[in-house]
Parts: C-alpha cells; structure tokens; sequence
C-alpha cells in the first residue's frame, strides 16, 4: 500500500491536515492520527519518484513472468489520474518525455519495451510480443476504449492491439483516454466518472534449445473517486453517476475489508471462512485475481491534504490500512518447453484476453444480479438522497 498526498490543491482558509513524516513512510493526520505504509510521497515527490520507489520492481518482476496490478483509489479531485496518466498536455504524436509531468502509463510503456530489448539482445528471448486492451466502467456497463468510432459498449470482445513500441502504446491510450467519460464538479475539473482498465500483456518466447513460452500481465486501474453531493454539487445524470461510483467502492471495499479479516483470522489461527462478495459488482470481478490472487498488487491511494477533505481522507487512509493487511500469493506464470503446447497455449492467452471482454459482456446484458449492492429498479424506486447517504455511510463504516 503507498500513500500519496500528490493534491496541490489548498483551498483558501483552509490549512494542510496532512503531513508525512520525513524520511518515513509514515503519515500524519491531524490532530492525532498516524497511519504507516509501505510508502509515503508529499506534495513535492515527483511522479519518478513514486514510479521508482513503488512501480518499477513490480516492471522487473513482470518480465519475469508475474503479473502485477497497481490500482489507484481516493477522493473526487485528489490526484489518481494525474499519478497514472500524467498531467501533461496531450501531444500528438505522443512524445516519451518522461519529465515529471509523465504518469505511470508512459514509465511503465518505457521500461517494458526498454527491458524486453535488453532481453531480445541478450538472446535471453527470442521473440515478444506485447498487446494492450483498455476498458471502461461506466454505471456498471463495460465500453471498449480502443474501439474509437463507436465507444460502445463491449460487443465482441474487448479488443486487443499489438503494440511495437512505447510511442505506439501511448498514441493508442491517448486517443482512448479522450473518450473516457469525464465532467467539470465543483472539486476537478475534469472528473473521471468511470473506472479504466489498461491491461498490457506480455508474450515472450524462447525458440533455442529450450522452446520455452512466458505470458504476464500489468493491470492499471484508475478507480473513479469517491465523492460527496454536497461538496461536487452534481445533479441529474451526475448524481446518478456519483451513486454508481460510490456503490462499486463501496463494493471494493467490502471485498477488502472481508479479504483483511479473512488474513487476520488466519494470523489468529482461527479457521473461521470468510465470505468475499467479489461478484457484487464488476469492477470487483475484474480486480478478482489483483486482490487476494496471485499478481503482485499495489494499491495507491491519493488524497487532499486540505482540512476541508478531512473527513474522507480519514476514510480512504483507514480503509488504506485495511488493505495492507491482505496478503496475495504471487506466482510465476508456469513456463512450457514443448513447442506444440506452447502455440496452443499462446493462442489461449490471447482467447483469454479477448474473453475478458466477452465475459463482461455478458454481464451488461444481464439482468442485474440480485445479489447486486443496487439494482436499477432499486435505484429508481428510491430516494436518490437516501441511496447517497447510504453509500457514504458505507465508505464510512469500512473503518
Ligand atoms: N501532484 C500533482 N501535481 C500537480 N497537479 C496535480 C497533482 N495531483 C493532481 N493534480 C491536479 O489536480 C487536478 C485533479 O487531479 P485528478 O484529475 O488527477 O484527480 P482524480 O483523483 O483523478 O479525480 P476524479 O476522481 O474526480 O477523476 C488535476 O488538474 C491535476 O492535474
């Protein structure tokens, strides 16, 4: 778990709540609350800074054959899309700066071509092939970012692209990302109102001697932020979207809190089974293998240093702090010698890909699952201001 305080923004009459602690990866929350991480970045940490401290072990270790997810959490306006994506500009082409505007995407899409040519010249691998999909989660529907002229929802699969270079990856979610659903609130001007999934996957194959095939992936989540009516001001369609927000980390956050007990009991040798509602909502779903499974996860979480955000930043480190008490199990993705098994299986890496799309699909053509936090007819029937005050005592009652 990493804390990371990355939010300029200090409203005017309103003093800085929040402080890390120097040369510790502890933080401090006025008046009297001290949280610990793995990690802790202030407001003057530059994004390399976080990529090199946090990210780029989990780079190295995917080219090793783990998978990795990094999936970012906070409040409305904190600073998650300016951690993965950057805040620069969009440039077209797209260009691989890497000043400290670049966010994790363009450092990720750097090292992982950067290391996969070191392997390709050593003669460690023969052949790579990397491919990306992004999807979008918007009030509970999965649309497909790379598929530009319709930006509908998924209908044949996510689709999957080859990526040659970094620049090329960049230029596809660049042009992606402008497609993502966004809107101006009171607290950011351009407020994500889904949550995106960019998934890089990676194939390297050894033709020498041994024959050998290795696939991982790299997940990153921008989660959508959590968010108060009162403070956004958000009505009408946006309401609906701040519910729907809050009820998938509402969701996320059971799972967590369920999967922190479940760690717990087993630290206090108590075999007591813990139900984990992953299939209470997609994003959930989709996060299934990050949390609990065998990737090698980090969960940033950015907040407002800003007395006025007080209140939800207490949540979001609280609920950070339970978090860090699950404990996955990496593993390498088993390697295979014999030729034959091996294009069998590259073909079923990359049908497992596609099906990550067909499989959500299925689900946005459901009906909604009655097992589901909200269903649409709930939704309808009551009282939109009941429904929020729910979800934020929700959030709340994750402490
Ligand atoms: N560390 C930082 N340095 C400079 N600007 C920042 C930093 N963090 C965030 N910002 C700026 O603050 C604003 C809000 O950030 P951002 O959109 O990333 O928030 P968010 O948490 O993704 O919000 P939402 O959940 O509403 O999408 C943006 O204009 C962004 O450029």
């Amino acid at each position: 778990t990493n804390w990371s305080c990355g939010q300029t923004k200090l409203l005017r009459h309103h003093c800085e709540c929040v402080k890390v602690i120097p040369g510790s990866a502890q933080m401090f929350v006025n008046p009297d609350r001290l949280f610990t991480f793995d990690h802790a970045f202030g407001p003057s940490a530059s994004q390399d800074e976080v990529y090199r401290a946090c990210i780029q072990p989990m780079v190295r270790s995917l080219l090793d054959g783990y998978n990795a997810t990094v999936f970012c959490y906070g409040e409305t306006g904190s600073g998650k899309t300016y951690t993965i994506s950057g805040g620069r500009v969009i440039t077209s082409p797209p260009l691989l700066l890497l000043d400290d505007e670049g966010g994790i995407i363009e450092h990720v899409a750097r090292d992982v071509f950067g290391y996969l040519d070191e392997k390709l010249k050593s003669n460690e691998i023969d052949v790579a092939t990397v491919h990306m999909s992004y999807l979008e989660l918007y009030m509970e529907e999965v649309r497909d970012l790379l598929d530009l002229p319709t930006n509908q929802k998924v209908v044949v699969g996510a689709r999957e692209s080859a990526v040659n270079s970094a620049e090329e990856l960049l230029s596809l979610v660049e042009m992606s990302s402008a497609a993502r659903q966004t809107c101006t609130t009171r607290m950011n001007d351009k407020s994500s109102r889904s949550h995106t999934v960019l998934t890089i996957l990676i194939n390297q194959q050894c033709n020498n001697d041994s024959n050998t095939l290795c696939s991982s992936k790299f997940c990153l989540v921008d989660l959508a932020g959590s968010e108060r009516v009162k403070k956004t001001g958000n009505t009408g369609k946006h309401f609906k979207e701040s519910i729907h927000i809050n009820t998938d980390l509402l969701a996320v956050g059971n799972v967590i809190r369920a999967l922190s007990d479940r760690a717990l009991n087993f630290c206090g040798k108590t075999r007591k089974s813990t139900f984990i509602p992953f299939r209470d909502a997609k994003i959930t779903r989709l996060l299934r293998d990050s949390l609990g499974g065998t990737s090698h996860t980090l969960m940033m979480t950015c907040v407002n240093p800003s007395s006025n955000s007080l209140a939800e930043t207490l949540n979001v480190l609280y609920f950070a702090s339970k978090a860090r008490h699950i404990r996955n199990h990496p593993a390498k993705q088993p390697i295979h010698t014999d030729p034959k098994y091996n294009q069998k299986l590259a073909r079923r890496v990359m049908a497992d890909f596609k099906m990550r799309g067909h499989i959500l699909l299925a689900e946005n053509e459901k009906k909604e699952n009655n097992n589901s936090l909200l269903t649409k007819q709930q939704s309808e029937d009551r009282d939109m201001a009941e429904v929020e005050e729910d979800t934020v005592n929700g959030l709340k009652g994750l402490r």
